[in-house]
C-alpha cells in the first residue's frame, strides 16, 4: 500500500509519476524573500469535474455526459457516475450532507485517533490519548525519563505525557517535548476496526481494536450499495483515515491487502478539494485526474481495485478549497478549532471489508 511507492529512478519516469508531478504543489521561486510564496499555476483543464457533470445532469436529465462517463441505472438517492473504461469505479458527487460532513470531520479529529486505534504517532510516542483537546488546550507532550534509583534499573521507562506549557513535570528529568498542535498537524493517518500493520503490510488481527462505529458502518453500507452484487451487503471491518495538509500527497498505490476484491473500498472526502489520480494496472498507464470535494464518495471494486491511484494535490486557498458551505456550518463557539483545522486540511475516510 502506502510504503509501496518507493521512489527509484524507474518509478520516477512512469506516466503516473509524471502526472503526479504535473499537479503537485510547487512554489514559484521568488527572488525577494519578503513576498508571500505563490503556488505555481497549474493547468486544470483535463481534470474531470463530477460536480459540474452532476449539476448539468440534475438540471437536464437527457444531458450529454462527457465522453466515457455514464450515469448508473440504480435505486440510489443521488446520481452515481461510472467510467466506461474503468469497470468497478463509481463516483457519487455530494453524497454526504453538510451535517454528515460536519459530524465525520469532528469524529476524525476527536475519536478516531483514540487508542486502541493506531496513528502514525504510535511508532514514536506510543498511544496518545486526547490529541485534539490537548491541542485546543495548548498542551505539550513531554517525554518523562524517570530517574533510576539504585536497584531500580529495570524500571527505567520512557513515557510521554501531556503537560500544560508552563507546568514543570514533577520529580523527573524532562528530555524532550512537542506541542499538541504540532502533533495534530503531523497526524497523517489513523486506523479503525481491524488494525493495519504498515511494517508487515497486512492486517494484524491480534492488535487490540474496536469495531467500526455503528453510524459509520451504516453510512458505508448505504454508500457501498451501487457497487455491491444484488442481495449482498457490505461488511465494514477496517478503515484508514488519512489527514492531508497543504503540500501533502498520497503517492500512487494499490490497496491489495483485503481478501475479496469484489467488495468495494468506500472512500469519503472531507474538507479541502483534492485531485485524485486513477491510473491503470501499471504505473506506465496514463492516469485520469478528477476533483474530489468535501462530501464526495468514491467506490473502487473488482477490476478498479487493480488500478494505481493516489492524491497528488490538495487545494487550501479560499478560491479553490471549495468549503464555504462547510465553513459556515462550523459557526458555534466550540467549533473554532475544527474550523481552523479544516480550512487548510483534507480528511479521507476509506472503509474496507477485509474478509
Ligand atoms: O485520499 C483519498 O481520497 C484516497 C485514499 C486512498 O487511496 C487510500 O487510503 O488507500
Ligand atoms: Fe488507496
Amino acid at each position: 500500500m502506502y510504503g509501496s511507492d518507493g521512489v527509484n529512478e524507474d518509478s520516477e519516469r512512469t506516466a503516473f509519476r509524471k502526472t503526479e508531478k504535473k499537479y503537485k504543489l510547487y512554489y514559484d521561486n521568488n527572488k525577494s524573500s519578503k513576498k508571500k510564496k505563490k503556488p505555481r499555476p497549474v493547468d486544470l483543464s483535463e481534470v474531470i469535474d463530477f460536480k459540474s457533470v452532476s449539476e448539468s445532469f440534475t438540471r437536464n436529465n437527457d444531458v450529454h455526459l462527457p465522453i466515457g462517463v455514464s450515469k448508473l441505472e440504480c435505486q440510489f438517492a443521488r446520481p452515481v457516475f461510472s467510467l466506461d473504461k474503468c469497470p468497478g469505479f463509481y463516483f457519487i458527487p455530494e453524497a454526504l450532507s453538510i451535517e454528515e460532513q460536519y459530524r465525520w470531520i469532528k469524529e476524525s479529529l476527536v475519536s478516531f485517533p483514540e487508542p486502541p486505534n493506531r496513528t502514525n504517532h504510535n511508532a514514536v510516542h506510543g498511544a496518545i490519548h486526547d490529541l485534539f483537546n490537548a491541542a485546543k488546550d495548548r498542551k505539550v507532550l513531554v517525554e518523562e525519563e524517570k530517574i533510576i534509583l539504585p536497584g531500580e534499573e529495570d524500571a527505567h521507562t520512557h513515557k510521554w505525557e501531556w503537560a500544560t506549557c508552563d507546568e514543570p513535570s514533577g520529580n523527573t528529568n524532562t528530555s524532550k517535548s512537542i506541542s499538541a498542535s504540532v502533533l495534530l498537524r503531523k497526524l497523517r493517518w489513523s486506523t479503525l476496526g481491524l488494525q493495519f500493520d504498515w511494517s508487515k503490510r497486512s492486517y494484524n488481527v491480534s492488535l487490540p481494536h474496536n469495531k467500526i462505529p455503528d453510524a459509520l458502518c451504516e453510512v458505508a453500507k448505504k454508500m457501498a450499495s451501487p457497487a455491491m452484487p444484488v442481495g449482498e451487503e457490505f461488511q465494514p471491518e477496517a478503515a484508514i483515515v488519512n489527514y492531508f495538509a497543504s503540500g501533502d500527497m498520497l503517492g500512487g498505490h494499490l490497496d491489495d491487502m483485503e481478501a475479496d476484491w469484489s467488495k468495494p473500498i468506500v472512500s469519503m472526502s472531507l474538507g479541502c478539494k483534492a485531485i485524485f489520480l486513477l491510473g491503470g494496472k501499471s504505473r506506465n498507464d496514463e492516469p485520469l485526474a478528477m476533483f474530489l470535494r468535501s462530501g464526495d464518495i468514491v467506490l473502487m471494486a473488482g477490476e478498479a481495485r487493480e488500478r494505481f491511484h493516489g492524491i497528488p494535490r490538495i487545494f487550501t486557498d479560499t478560491e479553490n478549497a471549495e468549503i464555504d458551505c462547510l465553513e459556515k456550518h462550523f459557526s458555534g463557539e466550540d467549533d473554532t478549532c475544527y474550523l481552523e483545522y479544516i480550512k487548510t486540511s483534507r480528511i479521507n475516510i476509506n472503509i474496507r471489508q477485509v474478509y
